[in-house]
């Protein structure tokens, strides 16, 4: 099952305008379901557009992108947030954790709006923090967690709503290297879990993994074959 399909896909910043930017040209794109991709670019090659357009967080500005057989170019924005939330994992380079609050708030954040009895609640997010293997800091505050710890915990909030799609947007560039191990591992995780997974990078790190399905290379907002 086609998992992700991407036809004819441009995005261009500032259309019509003196600093107009084509971020991406052309894509055409199918990814399987529980494929455990790697998309690698230098800097500015167009990984975040491509990985912002499949999470439904932008828009393209032509072409299609289906996911699950739903075109979320055209869905209008409300339901791109349902989408999002039911769907996908997002896991950032810079965590984007909610200061303030602990581990298990920040994994409970995605669930805040979901009628859910306590137990049920309560085990969704032990679980999560489980697999993320950050469990014990469930208490402490993100801000005082380590990197690694942070990520991990961006990590169990990407698993508690179990999204079927895990979209990583260099993932180890402020780790170091043994944390970015422990990600690597996590990927192989990810996969066994059968997830579909995308993770742009361009650490070496992620050079000849077997469990990686297919390394696709980004140039210049172009797929280069
Ligand atoms: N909102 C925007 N307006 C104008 N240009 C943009 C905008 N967002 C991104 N770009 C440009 O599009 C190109 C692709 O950016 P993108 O963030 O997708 O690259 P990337 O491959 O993810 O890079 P990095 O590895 O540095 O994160 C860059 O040249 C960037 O400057």
């Amino acid at each position: 099952m086609k998992k992700v399909l991407i036809k004819n896909l441009f995005k261009i910043y500032n259309e019509k305008k003196q600093n107009e930017f084509v971020a991406l040209k052309n894509i055409n794109l199918e990814i399987n379901s529980g494929e455990v991709i790697v998309l690698r670019g230098k800097s500015g090659s167009g990984k975040s557009t491509l990985l912002s357009i499949i999470g439904g967080i932008s828009k393209p500005t032509s072409g299609d992108i289906l996911v699950d057989n739903e075109n979320i170019a055209k869905l209008p924005d409300i339901y791109t947030s349902n989408f999002r939330n039911e769907k996908l994992g997002f896991i950032f380079q810079s965590f984007n954790l909610i200061n303030g609050l602990s581990t298990y708030e920040n994994v409970m954040a995605p669930l805040v709006l979901k009628p859910l009895k306590k137990e049920l609640l309560e085990s969704k997010i032990s679980q999560a923090l489980h697999l993320a293997n950050i469990e014990h800091k469930r208490e402490q505050k993100v801000e005082s967690l380590s990197g690694g710890e942070k990520q991990r915990c961006a990590i169990a909030r990407a698993l508690v709503m179990n999204p079927s799609i895990i979209l990583a947007d260099e993932p180890t560039a402020n780790l170091d290297k043994s944390n970015s191990l422990v990600f690597v591992e996590m990927l192989k995780k990810f996969k066994e879990l059968n997830k579909t997974v995308v993770v742009a990078t361009h650490d070496s790190l992620f050079e000849n993994l077997d469990f990686v399905d297919r390394y696709i290379d980004i140039k210049d907002g172009e797929i280069i074959e």
